[in-house]
């Protein structure tokens, strides 16, 4: 059985009858043009809107499940995350636990070394880049270990070599069996981490399948309305939009 299984889910003038399921072990990538409800989405799944249609975890619509039982098992990192204190690094990354009500240290490390901050555990979150806090909220979901793991743009604030760090843990995470779902606007990345590439255009999935499936240059030229070129054999593999402008 699927461990999410999304059935005509939609939400008015949001999103519009999107289903697509997803099983243990897979990484599953959203991508869509700016406002094509991708966020809107991963809310839903993480049960954070309301919506009509089913969005089922294990069998159960997430719209149901009791809010400590569902952060348990669903994990939501959100395009920003902030904090009001200037706590540590470990402190926050500690409160992944909460949903489990205890300060489980083996998890809180490996969380930390997954998203590359161990190192920082005692710096101030406040006192660290960009890219760093992106990190130490990434690490906050994964020390809660869910079944489920939601990220809207993981990789946006971070450079080259943890954008593949932390696409490689995300990618190892979804191996030890659970389900890993990320939007995304690297198309390279998604074509070589992701085994199912949800495509969203206007509320709508445009199409679900493999990144071989998804990523054609015809349709990503009429949904992203710019000529796209596309080599997926190349390494890494080529999803550019093509210049119009002389250099
Ligand atoms: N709270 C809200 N109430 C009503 N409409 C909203 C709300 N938040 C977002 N929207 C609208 O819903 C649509 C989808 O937004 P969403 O944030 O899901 O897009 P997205 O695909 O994640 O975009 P981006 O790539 O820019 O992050 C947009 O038209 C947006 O303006």
């Amino acid at each position: 059985m699927a461990l999410i299984d999304v059935r005509h889910l939609s939400l008015p003038d949001r999103l519009d009858d999107i289903s697509f399921s997803a099983h243990a072990g897979q990484l599953i990538g959203v991508i869509g043009p700016n406002g094509a409800g991708k966020s809107t989405l991963l809310h839903c799944l993480a049960g954070l809107l309301p919506y009509h249609g089913q969005c089922l975890f294990d069998g159960a619509d997430v719209a149901t499940l009791a809010p400590r039982e569902r952060a348990r098992h669903i994990g939501l990192l959100p395009q920003q995350g902030d904090s009001v204190w200037p706590l540590s690094v470990q402190d926050i990354v500690a409160m992944g636990r909460l949903p489990w009500g205890d300060n489980d240290a083996a998890a809180i490390t490996e969380a930390m070394t997954a998203a590359g901050i161990a190192h920082m555990r005692r710096r101030r979150i406040d006192r660290l880049s960009g890219g760093e806090r992106a990190r130490v909220w990434l690490a906050r979901v994964l020390a809660g270990r869910p079944n489920v793991l939601i990220a809207d743009e993981p990789t946006a604030s971070l450079d080259l070599f943890y954008q593949r760090s932390v696409m490689d843990s995300l990618r190892a995470y979804a191996d030890q069996g659970h389900v890993v779902i990320i939007a995304l606007h690297d198309f390279a990345l998604a074509a070589h981490y992701c085994d199912q590439i949800c495509l969203m255009h206007e509320g709508q999935s445009e199409c679900t399948g493999t990144p071989a499936e998804v990523l054609t240059e015809e349709r990503l030229s009429r949904v992203f309305r710019t000529s796209i070129r596309v080599d997926l054999n190349a390494n890494p593999p080529v999803i550019a939009a093509c210049y119009t402008t002389p250099r």
